[in-house]
């Protein structure tokens, strides 16, 4: 992707939220090469409990949401340490607001369990290295191409999984995002953008821009052909 010539802070940090397989990696990617900004992965690969939690959620629910906790601080404290602007792939409103509430709603993580987990992120998001995001970038689209994306994709621990989790991580995130205050929020629809158009990435970084450069501007929506956006102010 070409360099895209924007006014964004420096030290930016831009987030991005959604489903698994909705393309968030994809997308972080081909933003931080226009941006010219550093981007920070969720690695799956070295995670020692990812497998096991998809055969046995009863089993492993706290112990991987402790480990992606741990992860995410030292990925925050290496990003706020090193001041430079960031594309990042999910924040950690998700894990607690998606993951662990799920599993601890299907009576998948016990009460004390979650009491502990939600407070220790408690703790960790009072800390400095937790600065709110510019903007959440909320990637959603038709659960059947998210589902198609998963398959195509082939992560066998995916592969094995239900269509029922992934439809009610899909539900949650659409409950989830009406209720996130934390910044601004820049929905994209999968069908409004293509990862290797330049015209379709510089319209997202001039998104974002309006978004950085007005600070009542806590929404705003880009339609599929560019044509409609949906914005709401604060207060408004
Ligand atoms: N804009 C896109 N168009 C078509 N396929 C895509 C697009 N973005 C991602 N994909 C594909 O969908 C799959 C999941 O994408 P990925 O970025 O890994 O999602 P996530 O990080 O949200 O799990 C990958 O196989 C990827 O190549
Ligand atoms: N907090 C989490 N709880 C359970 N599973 C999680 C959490 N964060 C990520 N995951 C899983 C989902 C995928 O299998 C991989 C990578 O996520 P992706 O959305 O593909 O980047 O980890």
């Amino acid at each position: 992707m070409k360099p895209v010539a924007h006014k964004l802070h420096k030290n930016s940090l831009i987030t991005l939220a959604g489903t698994v397989g909705v393309g968030k990696s994809s997308l972080t990617k081909a933003l931080s090469n226009a941006l010219g900004f550093a981007p920070s992965f969720e690695k799956v690969e070295g995670n020692p409990y990812l497998e096991d939690y998809y055969h046995d959620f009863k089993a492993w629910s706290f112990h991987l949401q402790i480990y992606f906790l741990a992860e995410r601080f030292k990925q925050q404290k290496q990003m706020f340490e090193s001041n430079l602007g960031y594309v990042q792939d999910r924040s950690i409103y998700e894990d607690v607001g998606i993951f662990a509430k799920m599993q601890y709603e299907k009576g998948n993580m016990t009460e004390r369990d979650y009491d502990t987990y939600r407070s220790l992120f408690e703790a960790m998001i009072i800390s400095p290295y937790f600065p709110k995001p510019d903007v959440l970038i909320f990637i959603d689209g038709e659960f059947s191409s998210i589902m198609k994306r998963i398959h195509d994709r082939g992560r066998e621990m995916e592969l094995t999984t239900s269509k029922q989790y992934w439809l009610d991580l899909y539900n949650r995130y659409h409950e989830w995002i009406l209720t996130f205050k934390e910044c601004p929020i820049l929905h994209l629809d999968i069908d409004a953008y293509d990862c290797s158009n330049h015209a379709s990435i510089e319209r997202i970084v001039r998104a974002i821009e309006e978004i950085q450069a007005n600070k009542d501007l806590r929404y705003l929506k880009l339609d599929k052909n560019y044509l409609h956006e949906n914005k709401v102010f604060l207060n408004g």
